[in-house]
Formats: C-alpha cells, structure tokens, sequence
C-alpha cells in the first residue's frame, strides 16, 4: 500500500494482459477445430450506423478471426423492424455454425433490447445479459458472464491476489456492467456498494473502498481526491471528448489525480477496453465447448 499520497499508483496494463489471454485462446480454438471439426464461431449483431459500434463491431470480428474462429458478422439498417431483427436471431439460434451472438448495443430507439435479449438462446449468448445467465451468476451456477465485469475481475485478481472481504464500490448499475460486476465480487467475498445516479454522498462511500469499480459514461466524473489511500481502480468508462480541436477517450476517474492515492489503476484507453473484446473470444470458445459436449479448458 502506498504510505503516502506521493507515490505513484502501478498503471494495469489490460492490453498485454488480454494479449496474454489471446495467446491461449488461439491454442484452445485451434485444439478445438481438431476435435470438434469446425472453428469456435461467432455472430456479431450490428443495427445502425453508430461510428462507435462499427468500430467495435469491427475489432470484435477482427479479433476472431486472429485467434482462429469464425466470425459472422450482420448488419442491419437503423430502420430494421424489431420483427426483422427477431428473425435474424432466431436464425443465428438455429445456426449449428455459431456458438456465439452478440447484439451490439445500444439499439437504434423503437428497438426493444430486452426482447431481443430475452430471444437469444443463453447457451451461445456470449454477452451474459440473458436473464437465464444473470440468474445463473446471481445463483453461484456455471453460466456465461458478461464480458466487461469477467475481464475486470480477472484484472482485479491479477492485482490483487484473493479479494476477500475487501470493500468494494462499484459506481453504476447497468445490466451490461454495474449489476454482473457486483455480483462476482460478491462471489469473491468482497463487501459491496453499489452506488448510481440517486447514491447519496457518493466521494464519501468511494472514500471507504479498496476497490472502485466505475462505469458510468460521465467523463472523469470521480475525483482523485476521494479515492482512499492504497485503493485499487477499475475504470471501465470510455467518452470521447473534445480537447484542443481533437478528440480524446477518457474514463470515469481522473486519471492524474488517482494515480496519486491508488496502488493500482486502470487506464484508459488501454485497460478494461481490451480485457472486454478478449473475454468475449474467451465465452465464445466456452460456449463452443459445451455446445459441442466438451471439457471447457482452463485458461486461468
Ligand atoms: N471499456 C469497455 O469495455 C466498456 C465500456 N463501457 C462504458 O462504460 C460506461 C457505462 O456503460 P453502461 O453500464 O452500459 O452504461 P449505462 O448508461 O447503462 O449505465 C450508467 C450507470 O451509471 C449511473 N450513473 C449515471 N450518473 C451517475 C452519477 N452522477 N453518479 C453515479 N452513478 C451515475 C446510472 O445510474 P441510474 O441507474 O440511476 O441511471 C447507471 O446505472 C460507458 O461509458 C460505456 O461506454 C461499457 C461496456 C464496456
Ligand atoms: N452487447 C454489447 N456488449 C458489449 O460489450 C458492448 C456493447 N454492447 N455496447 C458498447 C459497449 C462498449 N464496449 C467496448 C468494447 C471495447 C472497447 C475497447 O476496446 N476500447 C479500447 C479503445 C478503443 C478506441 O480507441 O476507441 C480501450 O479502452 O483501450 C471499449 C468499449 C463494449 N460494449
């Protein structure tokens, strides 16, 4: 821990981290197109133009590919009908080739995200928003765990070692991040806040955690004075700002001033952002092998 405010925190590298990862995946994906007789695949759901999720959608698809899986990638226009975007699932369902689907979200307005959700077989739902996988994570079972909480928590456990009965806050309640987030914490027997729009008092409850998990969207929203001494930061955040004529991503913390009290901080980007695109290669190469009635191998 740091004794005093001076000391500079460790920056997380989440790039060589998911790097790491990927080396193993590739080895895993490989061994089971030997067996299996086909590569992990996965579906990538586009609807829109959003210049961020083409983006996003592109590296995911990218990513595949490199690692050895197969990689379907649809994109349908911003006026699709939910009825359109239905079937289209319901086809990727009835698809033996693909292991995994991920809706990018958010969705064009008039979409309904849930029903989409709610539609995609939890077996290759590599997203883990499925209330049949929340369920299974909220009950301690084997299910697919959202992206963005795995990969923090496989950082968290990297920095940390065991995470047991630290204090741990984690700032938004999305199912997307915040919710699955608190819930593998939990399951690591950390003792969890979890704080929102309406939390009162939010630098004094962040001021008490060991661990501060942040994803809100709000650029830089937390300040590095309220983090306590020796704490370890996850910022999963990502806005893109304007500053001198040219755009900039930024996270949820103030980077600068944390650095200063944390032991260990994520930055971004270059943090949680990696980590998320390799623990979706990660469920896709676990649903594959369970669809398939394999062994899931361990990559840990
Ligand atoms: N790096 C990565 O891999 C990923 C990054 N992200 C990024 O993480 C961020 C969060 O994403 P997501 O969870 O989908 O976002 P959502 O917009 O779904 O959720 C944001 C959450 O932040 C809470 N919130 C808003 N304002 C405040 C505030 N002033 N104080 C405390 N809490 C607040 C909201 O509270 P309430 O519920 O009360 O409205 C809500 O729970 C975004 O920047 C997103 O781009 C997301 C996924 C992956
Ligand atoms: N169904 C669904 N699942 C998601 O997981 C999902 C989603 N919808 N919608 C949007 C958010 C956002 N998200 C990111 C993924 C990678 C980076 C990432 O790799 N970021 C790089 C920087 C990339 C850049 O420069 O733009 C980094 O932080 O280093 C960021 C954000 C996944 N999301």
């Amino acid at each position: 821990m740091n004794a005093a405010a001076n000391v500079t925190a460790k920056v997380i590298d989440g790039r060589a981290f998911a790097d790491r990862l990927g080396t193993r995946i590739a080895v895993a994906a490989r061994d089971f197109a030997a067996r299996a007789g086909r590569a992990p695949g996965l579906a990538v759901v586009l609807v829109g133009t959003d210049p961020a999720s083409e983006v996003y959608v592109r590296s995911k698809g990218r990513m595949a590919r490199k690692l050895g899986m197969e990689s379907f990638e649809h994109v349908l226009p911003e006026t699709a009908s939910q009825d359109q975007l239905m079937a289209l699932v319901a086809r990727l369902n009835a698809d033996a080739a693909v292991d995994g689907i991920l809706v990018q979200l958010p969705l064009p307005k008039g979409l309904d995200s849930l029903a989409v959700i709610e539609a995609i077989d939890p077996a290759k739902d590599v997203d883990g928003l499925h209330p049949i996988n929340a369920g299974y994570l909220a009950s301690g079972l084997p299910g697919l765990v959202s992206c963005t909480p795995y990969g923090c928590l496989m950082l968290l456990r990297d920095s940390l070692g065991s995470l047991a009965g630290l204090d741990a806050i984690v700032v938004g309640r999305s199912i997307l991040v915040g919710k699955p987030m608190a819930q593998l914490l939990l399951a690591e027997n950390c003792t969890v806040t979890m704080a929102h729009s309406r939390t009162q008092d939010l630098p004094g409850k962040i001021g008490r955690a060991d661990i501060v998990v942040a994803a809100v969207g709000a650029p830089e929203m937390i300040r590095g004075d309220w983090i306590k001494l020796g704490a370890t930061v996850i910022d999963v955040g990502t806005s893109r700002v304007e500053q001198g004529g040219k755009m900039r991503l930024v996270g949820d913390v103030d980077f600068a001033g944390a650095s200063l009290r944390a032991r260990a901080i994520t930055p971004v980007p270059g943090g949680v952002g990696p980590m998320t695109i390799m623990t979706l290669m990660h469920n896709t190469l676990i649903a594959a092998h369970r669809r398939a009635g394999m062994p899931v191998p361990n990559l840990s």
